[in-house]
């Protein structure tokens, strides 16, 4: 996690920009969106003379044959040497594109990840920016009855139908196209109609024409929920103590942690600010926006990455013009412009989805964290199982703890159970007192969900006769059985395949399903359960717009089965569900990955946590061949405190995150002598300035040492401190873009890294 120490690097991004105050610029730099290191200079375009203020500005350049946006970093006197220096053909901005604290908190960000300045200013910016679009003004769309209607066009609506239900309700009033969204589904091509039939005219409106938001009042709130709500409001803008400060909100499932957001929220709106709330990818569901937009009104926005390019610009401008808005996003929600931000939430803050796994590999909570401080905020991270990173901030007092020990609204924590599945004869998986107890539950009119993290019907398939096992060509692993449609399927690249009618190797007729994934539990449950409906929710199930929200639907009122993978593990409130049943937990206790406890701790307890959140009490059973294994048996007896406060001593006295700092240099290529050239000259580069405070590993095969037709390789570094592992970073990666042997490879960095495939 970041702190206070890792700030400084933002002087020396900031370096450039200094070189703006010297008077006799005449060099643009200009950061394109490329994967290279520096800055391209460029002289400005005919008869325009450079000053400081060009700076953040947004120029057209020519690169070889084409020409490119780019944004000016910095502007020098320097005198250009002998290379000759194209003219840049256009200046799009007269004032810089982003404000203030969001473009040095890009500045910080490129030189944190050592990430291409053009690549991460681009990741602030929606597409139609990138490519030289004039910002939207802020304001709004509305749609209204044209003066001179036809009423004869009227009289020939169908009743009913969407244009007309559209044509009552502008009686009198125009209508925001928001709003539209939120209350009349597929009214824009009714609009259209309308506009075509000479009935509707829409017209561009100030933003602050609008009405105020309007907000309902919320559950009154616990003792300790009040706590936690004073706590952050003395550090809100406005208050007597104002200002940056991290708060940890670690409160149980189900204690109310989302009503203590909504409470400060609503303060946030009433006082014309803004806030974004950081959701988990899968959390983002229609369920969640409802409920924010309930309590808070319209002035709940969402960002996540199905926007469509048309809303994304719209929100950016809102956003940009200090509109007071709460933004409800994933993770590259923490790019956006905030000039009124007044707090910054991050839900489920453990959650992986956080960390961005390609491109700039940035973590959407540290950002948020630097970004709270540029902007003297406070910021609130919340969750029923912290990341070990931040619960050790909080324990060195870096963070304020606040605490939710109760589940809200009377609602009991679920009882956790380890059933030793040894000896017993599995059906379909399922042991037989978990089957008794999903009858049980059944009959007596609850909700089940039997948890399985493993999508399709089967993980291989497996030749009983000869052992051949269906593999994936490009990635050296077992093909995953699909039923519908019938396929192979490969879960690390996407490839797909026949299914064999025969075995390939011996051509026997033995091929049998190994294994059980979703697709199959439900199939199996459907059998054994005839009387009650059984849904499956995975990436397979739900791929449709809202399709989580009309299986839960569908579901939510009756005894029922939920066959889930990891989406059903948060953000759903399921008042009838009364039992978990957790398959393949042993899968998770034998990962070689440092963080696999940590993530199989967490996805348990949130699991667990799905249950009993109403009424009813909640029960959960996990299915194990190891029911001594001491981390379960911790789990169960300390929960996930005590699990953290041990697995924090082991990482300590292993030298691992958070008592170290990490980054991961990854190499592939077709060939294995490929990233093995490339990455020793890396480590024979680093070499110089390794010693005492950082270490590099061996070069080692990837632990997925295959992928997709590439082979791939790595080189962890690892300091103590992370000031040291910075300072080699900022030398050495610059040289890793001219090694003799990176042609061969595709490389990336990644500093802090998540996983360390
Ligand atoms: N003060 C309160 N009084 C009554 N009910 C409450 C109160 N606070 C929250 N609830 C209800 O308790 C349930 C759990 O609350 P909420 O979803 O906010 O918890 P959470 O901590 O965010 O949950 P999780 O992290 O497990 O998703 C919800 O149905 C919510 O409406
Ligand atoms: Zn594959």
């Amino acid at each position: 996690m970041i702190h206070r120490d890792s700030l400084h690097g933002s002087a020396a991004a900031a370096g450039l920009v200094e070189d703006g105050h010297s008077p006799a610029a005449t060099v643009l730099q200009v950061a394109l969106a490329l994967p290279l290191p520096s800055p391209f200079d460029y002289l400005p375009p005919a008869g325009q003379t450079i000053n400081r203020h060009w700076i953040g500005c947004r120029v057209e350049v020519p690169f070889g044959p084409r020409r490119l946006i780019g944004m000016v970093v910095g502007v020098s006197a320097r005198p250009p040497g002998d290379r000759r220096l194209r003219q840049a053909l256009r200046r799009i901005d007269q004032q810089p594109l982003l404000p203030d604290e969001l473009w040095h908190t890009l500045h910080w960000m490129a030189d944190y990840y050592h990430a291409p300045w053009g690549e991460v200013l681009a990741l602030a910016q929606p597409a139609g920016l990138r490519q030289g679009d004039t910002p939207e003004s802020p304001g709004r769309w509305v749609w209204r009855r044209c003066d001179n209607a036809d009423h004869h066009a009227v009289q020939r609506l169908r009743r009913g139908a969407l244009p007309e239900q559209l044509w009552q309700r502008l009686e009198a009033v125009e209508l925001d196209e928001d709003e539209l969204d939120t209350r009349l589904e597929g009214w824009r091509g009714a609009a259209r109609r309308l506009q075509a039939l000479g009935l509707v005219e829409r017209l561009r409106r100030a933003a602050s024409s609008l009405p105020p938001p309007q907000a309902s009042a919320g559950f009154t709130l616990n003792d300790e929920q009040q706590a936690a709500v004073d706590a952050v409001r003395a550090r809100l803008p406005g208050a007597a103590n104002a200002g940056f400060q991290t708060f940890l909100l670690d409160g149980i499932t189900g204690s109310g942690k989302t009503e203590v957001y909504l409470e400060l929220l609503a303060e946030v709106l009433a006082s014309g600010r803004q806030a974004v709330v950081l959701v988990p990818e899968i959390a983002l569901t229609p369920q969640t926006v409802r409920r924010f937009r309930r309590r808070l009104g319209e002035a709940v926005l969402v960002w996540h990455s199905g926007l469509a390019e048309g809303e994304r610009r719209k929100t950016w401008a809102r956003l940009a013009a200090a509109e007071p808005l709460v933004l409800v996003g994933t993770r590259s929600a923490v790019l956006l412009p905030l000039p009124g931000a007044a707090l910054i939430v991050i839900d489920e803050e453990h959650d992986g989805s956080y960390k961005q796994q390609d491109g700039v590999r940035y973590s959407a909570r540290d950002l948020a964290l630097v970004r709270a401080q540029a902007l003297g905020l406070p910021v609130l991270l919340g969750s029923a199982t912290p990341c070990l990173e931040t619960l050790a901030q909080a324990q060195r007092g870096r963070y304020q703890t606040l605490r939710l020990r109760t589940r809200a609204g009377g609602a009991r924590p679920p009882q956790v159970e380890v059933l030793d599945v040894r000896k017993q004869t599995l059906q379909e998986g399922l042991a037989a007192p978990a089957l008794a107890a999903i009858r049980r539950t059944l009959e007596g009119g609850g909700q089940v969900l039997v948890f399985r993290n493993r999508r399709g019907y089967a993980p291989a398939l497996l030749c009983h006769d000869c052992g051949f096992v269906a593999q994936c060509a490009r990635c050296d692993r077992p093909m995953t059985l699909h039923r519908a449609p019938p396929r192979l399927e490969c879960h690390h690249c996407g490839a797909q395949a026949r299914l064999p009618a025969a075995c390939p190797d011996c051509q026997g007729l033995a091929l049998q399903p190994q294994g059980i994934g979703t697709e199959r539990l439900q199939d199996s449950l459907t059998q054994m359960f005839p009387q009650y409906p059984v849904l499956r929710i995975d990436r397979d199930s739900t791929r449709g717009k809202d399709a989580v929200e009309r299986l839960l639907s569908e579901s939510a009122t009756r005894p029922s089965i939920l066959v889930g993978t990891q989406m059903l593990a948060k953000g759903h409130d399921l008042p009838l569900l009364q039992l978990v049943v957790v398959l393949g937990v042993d899968d998770g206790l034998h990962s070689i990955d440092f963080r696999a406890p940590e993530r199989l701790a967490q996805l348990l307890i949130q699991v667990a946590g799905r249950a009993g959140r109403a009424q009813r009490p909640g029960h959960v059973l996990l299915q194990t061949h190891h029911p001594q294994h001491p981390f379960l048996t911790g789990l169960l007896s300390g929960g996930y405190r005590q699990f953290a406060e041990q697995a924090l001593a082991e990482r300590q006295a292993l030298g691992l995150p958070p008592y170290a700092h990490l980054a991961l240099l990854r190499a592939e290529a077709q060939s294995p002598s490929a990233w093995r050239e490339f990455l020793q000259q890396a480590r024979d580069q680093a070499a110089a300035w390794l010693g005492q405070q950082v270490d590099a590993s061996a070069i080692l095969p990837a632990p997925m040492p295959k992928r997709a037709g590439y082979s791939r390789g790595q080189l962890l570094l690892s300091a103590a401190q992370r000031p040291a592992l910075q300072a080699l970073l900022k030398r050495w990666v610059p040289t890793l873009y001219d090694l003799p042997g990176v042609r061969k490879v595709r490389w990336s960095l990644d500093v802090d890294p998540s996983e360390l495939g």
